[in-house]
């Protein structure tokens, strides 16, 4: 997932971490005697002891010394940082993230490594990877345990999918269905999406395949109508989840926007999830502000994810709508989808997952 951003980070990594090295004391140069006084670096401000008082000093002094050393800080400059990060900044918007979260990204690198402090004796490469894995997650956010929000809510908790047409929100819905009942939750699913011809009968195939009612009504019907009726199916036989299809929209079709409002008055649904596909990149994330502007949104799903190399799009999604991406979909089978966990997401990112 994500090679190209993967290397790009990587990259970046390599390169703060060598200019911060020589422009500091190298992290493995351990302190060696008393000679170790005189290779600090002048700016530092050490007291570093004359030559010949070193030479006469008690085993206990030299000691002390070496301490003193070992502890001492080294203040990591912006110029240190700067050229690399205008080549990250590069990298990150060639890699598709959205310029405010390309942005954020930078701002926080530079606020935590630039003016900080590097003591002899750490690991350069640790300063750097904390950095970046910061940055990484304050753009990505907390991430929504979706297990843990079912179970917290009365049932039947409804999930709505909404977003723009062809991106598998269907496939989506199935395969969210397949996570659930790994998870131990009873699902029915409501072929809302009325005006799209073939999207009932594509529903209730994955229905059949998954064994899992489909509730359903003619195409062209009130898509309303559908998902109130889904919802009384799951009260009536205690089901833990309605999954609602919708049709895929766009903000400037107005019957259909208009459609929405009347299901969300009607549902009440405990969650809106956007779908949309990663390959679109920055386009996803601009069509998603659209959307949460227009109409709102709990949180989004991208799907496609395991064909975008770039990575833009879920990296930024989340930054760009203020709402958590909960799903990602991973390929064409049921079994392909992720929920979304932004630690594990920046470890893999950078390469310890
Ligand atoms: N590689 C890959 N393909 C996906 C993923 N999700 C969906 N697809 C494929 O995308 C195609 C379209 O998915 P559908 O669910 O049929 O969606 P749609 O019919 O285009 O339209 P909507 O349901 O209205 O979004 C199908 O071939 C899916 O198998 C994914 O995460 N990865």
């Amino acid at each position: 997932m994500f090679k190209a951003l993967k290397e790009k980070l990587f990259s970046a990594r390599k390169k703060l971490e060598h200019s911060i090295e020589v422009n500091t004391p190298a992290q493995n140069e351990k302190p060696q005697g008393i000679s170790r006084a005189e290779q600090i670096h002048p700016q530092q401000e050490v007291e570093t002891p004359a030559p010949e008082q070193v030479k006469k000093a008690s085993p206990k002094i030299t000691d002390k010394i070496v301490s003193f050393v070992r502890d001492r800080e080294f203040i990591i400059s912006e110029k240190d940082v700067n050229d690399i990060l205008d080549e990250l900044e590069m990298g990150l918007l060639e890699s598709d993230v959205a310029f405010s979260v390309t942005e954020a990204i930078l701002a926080r690198i530079k606020a935590d490594l630039s003016g900080s402090k590097r003591k002899i004796g750490t690991s350069v490469d640790s300063i750097v990877r904390n950095a970046l894995s910061d940055a990484l997650l304050g753009v990505l956010g907390e991430g929504v345990d979706i297990c843990a929000f079912i179970r917290e809510h009365e049932r039947p908790v409804k999930i709505l999918f909404t977003g723009v047409n062809g991106t598998g929100k269907t496939t989506s819905i199935a395969k969210v269905t397949r996570f659930l009942q790994k998870n131990g939750f009873s699902v029915v699913l409501g072929a809302g999406d009325t005006f799209r011809a073939g999207a009932i009968e594509q529903i209730d195939v994955h229905g059949e395949r998954l064994g899992v009612k489909v509730i359903q009504h003619q195409e062209g019907s009130d898509p309303t109508a559908v998902l109130f009726d889904t919802v009384e199916y799951a009260r009536a036989h205690k089901i833990d989840v309605v999954l609602g299809d919708t049709a895929g929209r766009f903000h400037n079709r107005a019957n259909l926007m208009n459609q929405l409002a009347k299901i969300r008055r009607v549902i009440n649904p405990d969650l809106i999830v956007y779908v949309d596909e990663a390959v679109a990149g920055n386009d996803a994330v601009i069509r998603a502000e659209e959307f949460a502007k227009s109409v709102g949104m709990d949180a989004i799903m991208l799907t496609k994810v395991d064909m975008d190399p770039k990575g833009g799009a879920a990296i930024s999604v989340a930054y760009a709508v203020g709402k958590p991406l909960l799903f990602i979909g991973t390929g064409q089978g049921y079994d392909d989808v992720m929920a979304f966990n932004p630690r594990l997401v920046v470890a893999d990112l950078l390469g310890d997952a």
